[in-house]
């Protein structure tokens, strides 16, 4: 099957500064893809890429189908209603589907009626999303789309784009700064630093595939034979490892497979490591 969105080897240059450099990455159909990076490591601008709404300076970008986009600032016009903004989504666009999108937002208890501008962050953030949907696009890209927003809407929000996903063959990819968002939601991950993909895959294969080592820091350095130490770090007298691969039984460390939120934060804190799809990368120490 063809993925929803391929890069090869894209690279973006802002004037003399890359924001993008060589990345590689293939989101199968029907995935929820989270992107996931600290600031500045280059999301946003490959959203804008993956969308069309800039073009790389090398590489390719390749969507398969109608591609919809919600930017982190959510560019709704405030002075309209949501009931006026999906009557002007269906001049614009034939596929347009505001039946759909009313009844969305029928469940969702959004009034239609109402000024967008006096919505909550919540509700504004569901009409974006709906306006986004409405378009039945094959690829949604979403920005942050949970940026400022209190627990019980995150919660809603993420709830509603899973339910399109069970509804219809829709590839998802949201970026997120919040691990628990995504390990709710999302069932893919791809992680960039510094321009550079670091982490791409499935992730209950990339979870499977790590270790968390916990030992003290005496035997830190020799704890993990057999597994790849992505990064180690270090509470009192307590080492933590992050290791890729199965480590060999070791007396002075207890081993746990790795959760999420481990596995984000010990790539988070190495960025020379690196878990890619295809041969086995060298891992540094
Ligand atoms: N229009 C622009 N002109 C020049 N440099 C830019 C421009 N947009 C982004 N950059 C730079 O490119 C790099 C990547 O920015 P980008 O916004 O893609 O990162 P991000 O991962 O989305 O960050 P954040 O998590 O803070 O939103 C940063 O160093 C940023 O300063």
């Amino acid at each position: 099957m063809r993925p929803a969105l391929r890069t090869d080897g894209l690279g973006v240059r802002y004037r003399r500064s890359w924001a993008l450099r060589d990345c590689s990455l293939s989101i199968p159909a029907g995935r929820v893809a989270a992107l996931v990076g600290p600031n500045g490591a280059g999301k946003t601008t490959l959203m804008h890429a993956a969308v069309g709404l800039l073009k790389p300076t090398c590489g390719s970008v390749e969507v398969h189908g109608e591609v919809a986009f919600v930017a982190q600032d959510r560019p709704l016009t405030e002075r309209f209603t949501a009931a006026e903004m999906l009557a002007f989504g269906r001049r614009v666009n034939s596929r347009f589907d505001d039946g759909a999108a009313r009844d969305r937002l029928d469940r969702l208890g959004v009034p239609l009626d109402r000024k967008v501008g006096v919505l909550s962050g919540g509700q504004r953030a569901q009409v974006a999303i709906t306006l986004a949907m409405a378009r039945r696009p094959d690829l949604l890209v979403l920005d942050e789309p949970l940026a400022n927003l209190d627990p019980l809407a995150r919660h809603d929000v993420m709830r509603s784009i899973m339910a399109e996903v069970a509804e219809r063959e829709l590839t998802v990819l949201l970026s997120s700064h919040v691990v628990a968002d995504i390990e709710e939601t999302c069932d893919w991950l791809v992680m960039l630093n510094d321009g550079q993909v670091q982490v791409s895959g499935d992730i209950e294969e990339l979870l499977a595939g790590h270790y968390v080592l916990t030992g003290s820091t005496e035997s830190a350095g020799t704890m993990g034979a057999g597994a790849a130490v992505v990064s180690a770090s270090r509470a009192g007298r307590q080492a933590e490892l992050l290791v890729r691969g199965e480590p060999a039984p070791d007396p002075r460390a207890q081993a746990r497979r790795a959760g999420l939120a481990d596995l984000v934060m010990g790539y988070l804190r190495s960025p020379e490591s690196t878990a890619l799809p295809g041969p086995e990368h060298v891992i540094r120490r």
